[in-house]
């Protein structure tokens, strides 16, 4: 075959636009500042054949502008919370450019804590990194909100039991055990009429509470009883996921000195990990899997 010969090929799924937009709004209407800190992702879907086949550029709104655009909106409409800064700017490029249909617009928020209840003197203060997701379809918006890197532990009140055993099981049973992870979470909102802060911080708060109550006989049923609370308390939750290492604590073998371990010292091993990943939904709930497309590793 000649180097000349192309096959016949079409565009099918494209997006394009600025990612990680950094970028820090500051509210100083007073002497008591307040900050939002955000790491922000723009990128638009619709009518862009003509820029991939013909290299024509009339519908290509520059990713210079896109990026522009997400720091003067920090200015024009504030940052009221991750999820109606992007609900913002996917109203913004579908009013204003008649062939963007819709978009995939990210985000993702530190948080910061005042130093000493000081006015404008701060520290990173959140373990967790906040995220929040818009896909954006003609009129319908899908909210995807959530958060990583929580990491807790129980220093008892788990075990690991009743499970089968062949020529290759070395672990022990056991009552009582360390439970640690590194939280990571997403959960998709049936609405965008929701006040996004005060909703983001009442499912925190489920989450690490469920965490604390209770044995826990497996990090899957605790992951399924968390996801089971949520969705019980927030009506505005159809479905949330868990993707979270199971990072083993090993109970330090201390016989060769003569040292009785009642569960007292631990080796805390990086790797491997368990990976235990799953999803709840409300029963009966519409999927939306197109939503979570793009979405890394699981969640
Ligand atoms: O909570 C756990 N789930 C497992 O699936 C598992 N497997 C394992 O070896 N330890 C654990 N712990």
């Amino acid at each position: 075959m000649s180097v000349e010969t192309k096959s016949k090929v079409v565009l099918t799924k494209n997006q394009f636009g600025k990612a990680e937009n950094r970028v820090v709004r500051v509210y100083r209407d007073t002497d008591r500042h307040e900050i939002r800190d955000l790491n922000v992702t723009s990128q638009l879907r619709g009518d862009f054949e003509a820029a991939h086949t013909d290299g024509d550029n009339a519908h290509v709104v520059p990713t210079d502008t896109q990026k522009n655009t997400v720091f003067a909106f920090a200015k024009e409409h504030g940052v009221k919370s991750p999820e109606n800064f992007l609900l913002n700017l996917g109203d913004h490029f579908t009013k204003n450019f008649d062939w963007v249909t819709g978009g995939r617009w990210a985000a993702e928020e530190y948080g910061w804590a005042r130093i000493n209840d000081h006015d404008h003197t701060f520290y990173r203060a959140a373990p967790e990194i906040r995220t929040a997701v818009l896909v954006r379809e003609g009129d319908k918006n899908t909210v995807i909100s959530g958060f990583y890197d929580l990491t807790v532990m129980k220093s008892t009140g788990s075990g690991f039991k009743g499970y089968p055993k062949d020529k290759y099981t070395t672990l022990e049973e056991t009552d009582d055990r360390i439970l640690a992870t590194d939280i990571a979470t997403r959960w998709r909102y049936n609405t965008t009429d929701i006040d996004f802060d005060a909703t983001y911080n009442k499912v925190k708060e489920i989450i690490l509470t469920t965490f604390t109550e209770g044995h826990s006989p497996s990090l899957q049923q605790t992951l399924y009883q968390i996801g089971e609370a949520v969705i019980s308390a927030v009506p505005e939750i159809d479905e949330i996921k868990f993707s979270c290492p199971n990072k083993h604590h090993f109970v330090s073998d201390l016989s060769f000195c003569g040292l009785e371990n009642p569960n007292e010292v631990f080796y805390a091993a990086d790797r491997p990990y368990g990976l235990i990943e799953a999803t709840i939904a409300r029963e009966g709930a519409a999927s939306e899997e197109e939503a979570w497309v793009g979405i890394a590793a699981f969640i």
